[in-house]
């Protein structure tokens, strides 16, 4: 039987880690992080996501702005809140929740956010640092599959990671990441031929598609380590559950470990997005980041990025 990979006490020793640094920041340099979380719109599972990650700020130290916007907000005015939040030197970063209302451009939306205060690492100057490996802000649930990755595996270099899934929030930006770790990488999609083919091959396995037990234990290696970061939302009432694209029953038999779902990637990604506000907050006041603050993606061959807090 496959090891399951414990991402809810990752999760918490990592926010254990990042509020040590915010009690450190706080006492040597009176700086105390600030995360605004913005929510358009009364979707239940965003609504619960929100409020999760406002609690979690509070609980490592940090200061937590939520801003819960009516569904019927323009963009224009989403856009002067996010000129706001910029200007407010108690903001070091910045979520806008997706999905966004269907008349609201998310492109743009991004697009407004001070790069050096995009904690989701979604701004395009942001993605293209990935891109080519540079340092920068990257995403956060990419990086939290990376951190379970290494729990498990310490060293990545040589293994043959496949991601199923391209998406801007998941797929692409992971591919990034593991290359940077220096695996080699083959992502598949929608449009990839004999997908179960492909899978097999990986070292690594992450399934990011939405796609409720996609990934049978035919797709999966003898041994493999296997990321689960679907979450669909299954049922009413009390028969309510979350499922992964991951079918565990039969994946776990054929898999060396497993990340569960719930329990698994979820929760590191808002510990992730609390680490990645650190990291902003000390580069916004040209501290250095704190021990073990860096994380698993410690610029290697630094491109710096310029953002306009120095
Ligand atoms: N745990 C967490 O913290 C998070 C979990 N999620 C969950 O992860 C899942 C994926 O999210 P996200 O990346 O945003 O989703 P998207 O819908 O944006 O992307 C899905 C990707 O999967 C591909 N895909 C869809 N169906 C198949 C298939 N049958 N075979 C192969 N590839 C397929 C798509 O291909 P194509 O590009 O060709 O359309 C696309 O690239 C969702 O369940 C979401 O809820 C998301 C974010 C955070
Ligand atoms: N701008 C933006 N950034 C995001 O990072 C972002 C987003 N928009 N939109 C939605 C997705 C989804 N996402 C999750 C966060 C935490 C859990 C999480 O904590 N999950 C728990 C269970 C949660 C529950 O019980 O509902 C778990 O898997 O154990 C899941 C999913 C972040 N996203």
């Amino acid at each position: 039987m496959a090891l399951l990979i414990d991402g809810k006490a990752q999760a918490r020793a990592l926010r254990a880690t990042v509020a040590d640094a915010v009690r450190r920041l706080g006492t040597h340099q009176g700086l105390v992080p600030g995360l605004a979380v913005v929510l358009v719109g009364d979707d239940p599972a965003s609504q619960v996501y929100v409020r999760r990650k406002g609690e979690h700020a509070r609980e490592v130290g940090m200061r937590s702005f939520e801003h819960a916007l009516p569904a019927a907000t323009s963009q224009a005015t989403l856009l002067e809140r996010i000129a706001r939040l910029n200007r407010d030197p108690e903001v070091h970063g910045i979520l806008v929740q997706l999905p966004l209302p269907a008349h609201i451009d998310p492109e743009a939306i991004i697009h407004a956010i001070d790069p050096a205060k995009d904690v989701d690492g979604f701004h395009p100057l942001n993605v293209g640092a990935l891109a080519v490996g540079g340092e920068g802000l990257a995403p956060c649930t990419p990086l939290g599959c990376i951190r379970l990755l290494e729990s498990h595996l310490g060293e990545l270099t040589g293994k043959h990671a496949v991601v199923l899934g391209r998406s801007r929030i998941v797929g692409r930006p992971l591919a990034s990441l593991l290359l940077k770790k220096d695996c080699t990488v083959t992502v598949a999609h929608s449009r990839t031929p004999n997908p179960a083919k492909i899978c097999r091959q990986g070292d690594i396995l992450v399934a990011a598609v939405g796609q409720p037990g996609l990934v049978q234990g035919d797709w999966v290696k003898a041994g493999a380590t296997v990321i689960d970061v679907g979450i669909t939302r299954l049922g009413e009432g009390d028969s309510r559950r979350l499922v992964g694209d991951v079918d565990a029953a039969c994946v776990s038999r054929v898999a060396g470990a497993l990340t569960p779902v719930p329990g698994g990637v979820g929760p590191m990604t808002i510990a992730c997005l609390l680490h990645n506000t650190l990291i902003a907050a000390c580069r916004q006041h040209g501290l250095p980041e704190p021990d073990g603050a860096t994380g698993p993606m410690a610029p290697r061959d630094g491109l710096p990025l310029t953002h306009p807090h120095g």
